[in-house]
């Protein structure tokens, strides 16, 4: 006999990256799940994912994190595995504008396949490769903080893979991001005096059916739509000055 608590489960969430080709998406991965960088990576065919425990603010999680393809000609190849998404990560280079334009398109098919509540979902904005020289960025901090309030984003953070910077910081953004939403959903149930029905299992285990890829992150955390809630509100901070890591919420 022991008197020590039973290990605390780990929540497991699936995240998505997206973005146009070559902003580094799959250098993000691997400088946050290996902390390794290699300048010449291969274009991603179709998705590719892997595991990463963390744990933020005393809770453990497992993020099962889906690098995509960001080219076209892979559409088909990498929409199948939205469903199921908890965070998306959606990427975009500080040295490529279109990269930045590309952020709408992004968002657009991410909500068609994976069919969530754009008002109620953690989108994160990454803008990656911030260690380029000054003369050599094309999309200004402020810039992207207008098209995050107009789509009503709350996260913007500028990360660099290559220099290791803000890369973790992104991820816990995320879940922090998605755990604002969970509770601002709860405290909305128990407003409306909703209570959860243990009887009615069979929509959750028909969902999970549906999902391809990662469907278990929800299920694990009882990732009803219902549970989401908007996060409408936007945490707009300024960069300081210009050379500091930029994000507009404080970790
Ligand atoms: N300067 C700089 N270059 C980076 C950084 N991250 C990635 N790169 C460069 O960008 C190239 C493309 O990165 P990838 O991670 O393959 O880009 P991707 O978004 O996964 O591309 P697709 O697989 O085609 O969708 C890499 O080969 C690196 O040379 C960064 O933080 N800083």
């Amino acid at each position: 006999m022991t008197n020590m608590r039973p290990p605390q489960k780990s929540k497991l969430l699936k995240v998505v990256i997206l973005g146009d080709g070559g902003v580094g998406k799959s250098a993000l991965l691997t400088r946050f799940v290996s902390n390794r960088y290699e300048e010449n990576n291969f274009h991603t065919i179709g998705v590719e994912f892997m595991n990463k425990d963390i744990v933020v603010d005393g809770e453990r999680f497992t993020l099962q994190i889906w690098d995509t393809a960001g080219q076209e000609r892979f559409r088909a190849l990498r929409t199948p595995f939205y469903r199921g998404s908890d965070i998306c990560l959606l990427c975009y280079a500080l040295d490529d504008r279109d990269s930045l334009k590309g952020l709408t398109l992004w968002r657009n098919e991410f909500l068609n396949y994976a069919d969530v509540d754009q008002d109620k979902f953690p989108f994160i904005v990454v803008g990656n490769k911030n260690d380029i020289p000054a003369q050599k960025r094309q999309v200004n901090f402020e810039l992207v903080q207008q098209w995050c309030a107009d789509q009503k984003i709350a996260c913007h953070i500028e990360t660099s893979s290559k220099a290791a910077t803000n890369v973790t910081d992104a991820f816990v953004l995320g879940l922090r991001q998605w755990r604002h939403m969970e509770c601002v959903a709860e405290a909305e149930l128990r407003q409306q005096g909703d209570t959860i029905d243990l009887t009615r299992p069979i929509r959750l285990v028909q969902r999970r059916i549906c999902c391809t890829g990662g469907g278990e992150g929800q299920a694990a955390d009882g990732g009803d739509d219902a549970m989401r809630s908007p996060g409408s509100k936007m945490f707009g901070q300024k960069r300081n000055t210009a050379k500091a890591p930029a994000t507009n919420y404080r970790l």
